[in-house]
């Protein structure tokens, strides 16, 4: 057991929004909405670290609140709570039993649930970031997103979160032991420990294989902004995602890369062709499926253009919806109000913000 001073940790993870059109679980975008989380360690604090043999039972449990949205609805047991498993998970993955005791969370957040905008990914490596600043794992950047990809499995959302700005990533191919390892079920990864949890806690969880995922940032030319259009209703990404198809035909792929291939380096482009980039936001290999999901979302992309909304580069659903992304470079309140009316004919309010895209990632301070 260790024994540490008073210490603050605050942890900002900006939402984001995946896809951006073709690029289906391949780019994201890291957009100016945070999750913050601040953890603060009272004095004198013990730690059960590596080895420790002396966790007291029930193991520590730490106090979290919350505050911002989905506060109604998130659940404040940090064994049930997604950032606070997540943190748990990689903590054990680095042979620490248990939170330290007399540790205290508060969470502030500012990203809508199941809305398109990577709460849930935030959620996930804000856990990341937890462990890694309460167990001072030093894990660099690859290796926090190794952890996040045991969780959530898609990287578009968690690699643009940690790293910001506008990203691609893929999954490496793993070695059949390390595929395996990578893909044992959630409920192995993220158990919900019992507060009365005997001396060992059972199994450990998989430590992740290394170098699950890669990527790469792309530019940004800093004059487009993101209009995100809200509806208010939540749609899970888990349910998003069961209407997709298994396979496409070799036109729709095609249709999707040969746009994406065209996008990752329009958008950095200055000044930004809208003539090139709303052509290039056009998908067929989710939107399609999803429509039936969202009402009102075939009519908006294919009504709001850069002919008749000046300043609108491109249209899209933004991650797996139902809240829609138009990149613009100006004409941001007309693209609202005219996406938002769309809606109201089928009585679906929205609210909508105009968003920077942040370059900065996710960040941990301590004081
Ligand atoms: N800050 C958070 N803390 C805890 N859980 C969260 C947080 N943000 C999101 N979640 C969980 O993730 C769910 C939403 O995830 P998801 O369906 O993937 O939608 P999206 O990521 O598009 O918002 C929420 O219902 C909630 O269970
Ligand atoms: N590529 C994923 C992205 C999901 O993003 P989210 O913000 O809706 O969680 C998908 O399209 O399913």
């Amino acid at each position: 057991m260790q024994v540490f001073g008073p210490r603050t940790f605050t942890i900002r993870v900006p939402a984001t929004s995946a896809n951006i059109g073709p690029g289906f679980d391949v780019v994201g975008l890291s957009l100016s909405l945070y999750l913050t989380v601040t953890a603060t360690l009272a004095s004198p604090t013990a730690w059960h670290g590596p080895g420790a043999s002396n966790v007291p039972h029930p193991p520590p449990i730490p106090k979290l609140t919350y505050t911002g949205e989905g506060a109604d609805e998130v659940p404040l047991d940090p064994y049930k709570n997604l950032t606070t498993r997540v943190a748990l998970y990689v903590l054990r993955c680095a042979g620490i039993s248990a939170f330290p005791e007399n540790l205290t969370i508060h969470a502030h957040n500012e990203i809508p649930f199941g809305r398109g905008l990577g709460s849930s990914g935030a959620a996930v490596v804000a856990g990341v970031l937890l462990a890694n600043a309460l167990g001072s794992l030093d894990l660099p950047p690859a290796r926090m997103l190794d952890h996040a990809l045991m969780v959530e499995r898609h990287p578009d959302n968690v690699t643009a979160a940690l790293v910001g700005g506008f990203v691609g990533s893929y999954l490496r191919e793993l070695d059949p032991a390390a595929t395996q390892a990578a893909s044992v079920p959630l409920s192995e990864v993220l158990p919900e420990y019992p507060p009365d949890a005997g001396p060992d806690w059972g199994r450990y969880p998989p430590v992740p294989p290394v170098g699950i995922g890669h990527y790469v940032r792309f530019g940004w030319a800093k004059e487009i902004k993101a209009v995100a259009i809200i509806p208010r209703f939540e749609l899970s990404t888990a349910r998003a995602r069961e209407v997709l198809p298994e396979s496409y035909s070799r036109k729709d792929l095609v249709f999707n890369l040969q746009r994406l291939a065209v996008l990752t380096t329009a958008l950095a482009q200055s000044p930004p062709d809208p003539g090139l980039i709303y052509e290039a936001m056009t998908d067929r290999v989710h939107q399609p499926y999803r429509s039936a999901l969202i009402p009102g979302l075939p009519e908006v992309t294919s009504t709001i253009t850069p002919s008749t909304h000046p300043g609108l580069l491109g249209i899209c659903l933004s991650g797996a919806g139902p809240t829609i992304l138009a990149l613009a470079v100006d004409g941001f309140e007309k693209i609202a109000e005219d996406a938002r009316a769309i809606f109201r004919t089928r009585d679906i309010e929205v609210d909508w913000k105009v968003l920077d895209i942040v370059q900065e990632g996710s960040s941990t301070v301590q004081s």
